[in-house]
């Protein structure tokens, strides 16, 4: 039995959600292009749950059905206002909301498809109302609660600010959301299918994916790319830094990809509206600096940007807190979690792979007194 190091080109499952075949990404064989340019986030969690497109009614419908069920519990926010939030990462507390929640919904332990159906709309539509919570009590705040004929995306932008968004900040956040939803199987989306494929509970699913979406390796890094961009300061800047950090082998966040070679098809997207956004908020410098060091990685290392590239100047010029940039990518990957978990459940086997024992062997027990 030999070891693939971080399970590089194997195989795990068959899947009918999202595939990447040669660079390019599609749900359920639709183009992300497409999806990008015309579809409501909304449209795309239908479609990555029901494998197919919605009609006019099925898409009025399941909206409906999303905006009607974004209350949380009040326990779920009195528990994010019983504790210290300047010191907690926003990644952990949704962590611990989603576990929460699930000890509010009667159903959590019911494994009937049907029952599993209710709980993905239920935890769809509230993920989002926890990240907006969180920002609003850190700020001394209170909770907006949702409004019942808007968009998702709409929604979001109204319940972290309290004001209508404008167009285009929606359409921003709309793409992100499109863009952000499902990506085969990626770290999170695998620990969810590990987790369930005990028959283990939706909401353990999705717990477990964020804990492993939060790391800087994964969705962790559009956080830190913004972070970089503040540190590196000015566009002059941008290259002797980006030389330093690859002399000390360290690695520039954002960059590279498991399994693109050639480029993340989402970037291009997310580079458009950073373009856009930035050029709104006179805050260009930021779409400038991450050209010069994509085109300048991309050239001494051949590393793509990747999705969370882009995505942390889009954020930033909507005015979203930094640490919330990866909260974002949960509330729109938690659908691609929850089609892998239904995924998953009908038609499960065991995930349970082998390890290749490198440690020593037949040592004999020394008894303690002697050891
Ligand atoms: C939504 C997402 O999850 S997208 C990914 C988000 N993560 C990041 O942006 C973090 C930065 N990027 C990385 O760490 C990696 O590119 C990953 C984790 C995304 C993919 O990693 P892997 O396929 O495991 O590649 P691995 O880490 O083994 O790197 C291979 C080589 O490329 C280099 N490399 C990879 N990414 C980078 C980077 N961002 N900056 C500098 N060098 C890099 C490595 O140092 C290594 O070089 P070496 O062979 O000389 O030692
Ligand atoms: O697929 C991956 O390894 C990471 C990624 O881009 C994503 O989850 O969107």
């Amino acid at each position: 039995m030999t070891a693939t190091k971080g399970l590089e080109g194997i195989v795990a499952t068959q899947s009918s959600i999202s595939s990447i075949i040669d660079d390019q990404l599609t749900y359920v064989g639709y183009r992300i292009d497409d999806l990008a340019e015309n579809s409501s986030f909304e449209e795309v969690v239908y479609l990555l749950w029901n494998l197919k497109l919605p009609t006019k009614s099925e898409l009025e419908a399941f909206k409906q059905e999303l905006a009607d069920n974004m209350e949380v519990p009040e326990a779920v926010i009195e528990q994010l206002r019983s504790y210290d939030l300047s010191k907690v990462h926003p990644m952990a507390a949704l962590r611990t909301s989603i576990s929460l929640l699930g000890l509010y919904d009667e159903e959590a332990d019911v494994m009937e498809e049907e029952a599993n159906r209710r709980k993905a709309i239920r935890l769809q539509a509230k993920i989002s109302t926890i990240v907006a919570a969180f920002s609003r009590i850190r700020q001394g705040k209170d909770p907006i609660k949702p409004k019942s004929d808007v968009s998702y995306a709409e929604n979001f932008l109204y319940m972290l600010s309290g004001k209508t968004p404008t167009a285009i900040e929606i359409e921003a956040i709309n793409k992100a959301l499109v863009l952000h939803a499902d990506h085969e199987l990626n770290a999170s989306t695998f620990t969810a299918r590990v987790c369930v494929a005990t028959l283990s509970d939706i909401y353990s699913g999705v717990t477990a994916a964020i804990g492993a979406l939060k790391g800087p390796l994964h969705g962790g890094a559009n956080e830190r790319v913004m972070k970089m961009l503040t540190e590196i300061g000015s566009e002059e800047n941008a290259l002797p830094y980006i030389k330093e950090r690859l002399a000390n082998k360290e690695k520039i966040m954002g960059m590279g990809h498991r399994v693109y070679r050639n480029g993340d098809p989402r970037a291009k997207h997310l580079k458009k509206m950073s373009k856009e956004l930035t050029t709104l908020t006179g805050h260009e410098k930021w779409y400038n600096m991450s050209v010069k060091i994509e085109d300048y990685i991309k050239q001494e290392k051949g590393l793509p940007a990747n999705v969370d590239f882009y995505s942390a100047s889009v954020y930033d010029s909507l005015g979203i807190d930094h640490d919330l940039f990866t909260p974002i990518f949960a509330m729109s990957r938690v659908s691609g979690w929850i089609a892998h978990i239904l995924e998953q459940y009908s038609n499960n086997r065991l995930i349970r792979p082998r390890a290749e024992y490198v440690g020593p062997t037949t040592q004999d027990y020394v008894s303690i007194e002697n050891r």
